[in-house]
């Protein structure tokens, strides 16, 4: 088995207002993707628990201090550039408001307005709407 066929694990954050709003990022220019919409996150590093790269990935690249996550799922999805194992976490308690520190964008959404979304992410918006206007 080649090194690029093991999958790579991402962490990846979606903050959550008590209103069911969810913050979302634009990939920069540079990265595979470059334009697409995500929720924040990125790679785990050897040795690195999946929160506390979600944690440092959070303060890297938009200064929020994350105070609790709960896991909630994980899908695996084969890129041309990758195979990634998404390990998706909700946040409700978070410090700070965020700031733009890699240069990319990002917005408050409620319905979603931005894309186009990465593809692994699409089918999460149904699931994620389901959990966020239960009831
Ligand atoms: N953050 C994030 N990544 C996602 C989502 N959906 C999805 O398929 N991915 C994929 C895209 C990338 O292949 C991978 C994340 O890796 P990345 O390259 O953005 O991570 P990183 O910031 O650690 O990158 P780098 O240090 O190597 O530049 O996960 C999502 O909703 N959020």
């Amino acid at each position: 088995m080649s090194e690029s066929a093991k999958p790579v694990d991402v962490a990846v954050g979606i903050l959550m207002k008590s209103n069911g709003d969810v913050l979302l990022g634009q990939r920069p220019d540079g990265k595979p993707y470059a334009g697409y919409w995500e929720f924040p996150g990125g790679k785990v590093e050897p040795g690195e628990s999946i929160l506390d790269a979600l944690k440092r990935e959070f303060l890297e690249e938009l200064g929020i201090v994350v105070l609790g996550a709960e896991p909630w799922c994980c899908v695996e999805h084969v890129y041309p550039h990758a195979h990634v194992r998404l390990y998706f976490y909700i946040s409700r308690a978070w410090e700070g408001e965020p700031q733009s520190l890699e240069g990319q964008a990002f917005a408050w959404q409620g319905s979603l307005g931005v894309g186009p979304l990465l593809p692994a992410t699409i089918p999460l918006i149904e699931w994620l709407d389901r959990l966020r206007y239960a009831d």
